[in-house]
Parts: structure tokens; sequence; C-alpha cells
């Protein structure tokens, strides 16, 4: 199998996703080539040919141009499959690029078993395999389901190419987050509520166990769908990322779009009510137990260390 992995650019470097990218063609045991609109001062560790557009010509997010940047690589190495991240470049692209060339577009992959791709459904809930009907795929691939291989060292053998830039979008720039904001990835300890509180008003049992330790409170999707926290706190793939160094579930599964947010916190401790929740296999530490009981009288022994 060969594959054309689409890499990402921004503000001057390469986001070094694109060793996500490398880990699936690795797990799927293909053969790639890699395109990339950027510069030549910041190239991937990658030993295989890659094809780049100079990002000053072509635009550093421009689903238009972009698009005919990939199509002209397929055209030249036909691969199987068209891999990019399951990100915003990815969301733009990828089904533009599928769109044009009759391919399947498979969103998400989370994993790979005999072959076939594995996304989730239900919400994340259960999971499906498949296998596309279309010679040719176009899959993005979830954040943190592949982990890179070891990279260092290797460089790209690199081919120059240039399309036409007409295009009907114009790239104003990024947005800063809101004054006020809350980087989370800034905070050592983060406790975060989960569906399991139960309700907005137990939210401040989360909350006070993160001020009693020091730390930020965070939350899952649905506490942040269901308007208990704000969403500039929310963890997960279409949240922050983190990684402090102590992580403390409250009443979180532990679904793949969660994960793919924390799991690289040094120490994770779950409370949880159920044993096989999802969670368990990441936390370092399970708490069985009720977190309406069990949080404050943990955070009431902290306050009175
Ligand atoms: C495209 C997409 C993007 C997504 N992005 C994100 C994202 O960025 N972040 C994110 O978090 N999710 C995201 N999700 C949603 C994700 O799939 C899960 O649905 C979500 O993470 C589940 O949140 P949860 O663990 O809080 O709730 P649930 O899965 O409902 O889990 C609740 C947990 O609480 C436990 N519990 C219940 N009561 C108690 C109690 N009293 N004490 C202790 N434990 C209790 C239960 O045993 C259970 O394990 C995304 C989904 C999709 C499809």
């Amino acid at each position: 199998m060969k594959l054309l992995l689409v890499a990402e650019y921004r503000e001057g470097k390469i986001l070094d996703t694109y060793g996500e990218l490398l880990g699936f063609a690795q797990k799927l045991n293909a053969e790639s080539s890699m395109v990339l609109v950027g510069a030549a001062d910041s190239l991937p560790s990658f030993d295989g040919k890659l094809y780049l557009a100079d990002v000053a010509t072509h635009g550093e997010s421009n689903a238009d141009v972009h698009k005919q940047v990939v199509l002209d690589v397929v055209s030249r190495e036909n691969p199987d499959m068209v891999v990019l991240c399951h990100s915003s470049y990815g969301w733009d692209l990828a089904p533009r690029i599928a769109y044009q060339l009759k391919a399947a577009q498979v969103s998400e992959v989370v994993d790979i078993q005999d072959g076939k791709l594995v996304v989730p459904v239900c919400n994340a809930k259960l999971r499906r395999t498949l296998v596309p009907g279309s010679a040719l795929t176009v899959a993005t691939i979830q954040s943190g389901a592949f982990a890179a291989p070891e990279l260092a060292g290797a460089a790209p053998r690199v081919e120059s190419i240039e399309v036409s830039t007409d295009g009907s979008y114009t790239f104003l720039g990024y947005e800063e987050a809101t004054e006020g904001g809350v980087d989370l990835t800034k905070a050592d300890i983060i406790v975060s509520a989960g569906r399991g509180v139960g309700k907005a008003d137990n939210v401040g049992l989360v909350i006070d166990l993160a001020k009693a330790l020091g730390g930020e409170y965070a939350a899952s999707r649905p506490v942040v769908d269901s308007e208990w926290v704000a969403h500039e706190r929310q963890v997960g793939t279409t949240g922050q990322t983190v990684a402090p160094k102590l992580y403390i579930a409250c009443g979180i599964s532990g679904a793949i779009q969660h994960l793919a947010g924390m799991k690289k916190s040094d120490f994770i401790v779950a409370i949880n009510t159920d044993r096989d929740a999802p969670i368990a296999e990441e936390a370092d530490a399970l708490v069985i137990a009720d977190l309406l009981q069990f949080v404050p009288i943990l955070t009431e022994k902290i306050q009175s260390l």
C-alpha cells in the first residue's frame, strides 16, 4: 500500500503532528511520501520523498490552493490513500480532495485492525471497521491515536512543486484566544469534571479541589456542552491539549477524544464509580468511588494539611 501524507505548517514551522501520520503509515506497514506547503528551513524528520510547495507563494492557510497542491502530488505518486490529521486544516482540506478525486473519505481514524480502518460511531461509544469502496481513500486520523515513530536524524528527499495560486480564499490570519482566557497548558495540576458530576451545581466540588491543590479546573465536552463550564476549559480534541504533572479526572469515562487531550499528563488519577471505565486503562491511580462523596472529603483533607 502507498500513502501520501499531508503535513501541516503554521506560523513559520511544520507542526510535529506529521509524526502521527508517520505512525499511522508504520502501523499499516505502508510505503509513504509526504506533501507540505511550508518552507525549506522547517522540514520533517522523514526518510522519504517530500513534495514542498513554498508557503510564501501558496499561502499558509488556503484550502483552494492547498487542494491543488495535494492533487498535483496525487497525480505524480498515484497513492492508495491520502492521509491528513483530523485537525481544522484536515477538516477543511480532506473533503475537497475526496470530492475532486471521487474517493471515499474516512474521517477520524482511531486505529487499524487487520489492515482495516477503525472509526468511532455513536458519539465514540462504539467503533466500527471500514473497508472503503473506492480504489483511492482520503482519511483523517484522530489526534493522539497513532504514536510518532523515532524520527531523529532522518532527512527527506525534497522535490519543489508549484501550482496555480488562483483561489477564492483570502487568509486573514489567526485569532488569539480572547483576553482572560485560561491557558490550561501551563497548569501543573488540573482537576477535571465529567458528566459524572451530574449537574451544574456539583462542578463547584471540582473547582474547590482544584483550588485546594493550587491548580486549574477543566471539563469534558458534555459538561461544556451543557454550559456548566466555559468552552475555554474543555480538554480533548475539540478543546485544549494538556500535559500537567497531575490530572484528576472526576466522573470522566475516558473517551478517545478526551484521552487525546490529556493522556500525556505525568500522573493521572481517575475517580469513577465504574472500575471498567476506559479511563482506568490510562490512569496511574483509580479511585472507585462516588465523586460526590469522595471529592469533598479529599478537598477537606488537603485544606487541613
Ligand atoms: C468529533 C468529536 C469531538 C469530541 N471532542 C471531545 C473533547 O474535546 N473532549 C471531550 O471530553 N469529549 C469530546 N468528545 C465527546 C467524547 O466522545 C465523549 O462523549 C465525552 O468525552 C464523554 O464525556 P464524559 O466522560 O464526561 O461522560 P461519560 O462518557 O458519560 O462518562 C461519565 C463517567 O462518569 C462516571 N460516573 C457517573 N456518576 C459518577 C459519580 N457519581 N462518581 C464518579 N463517577 C461517576 C461514569 O461511570 C462514567 O464513566 C468528542 C466527540 C466527538 C464525536
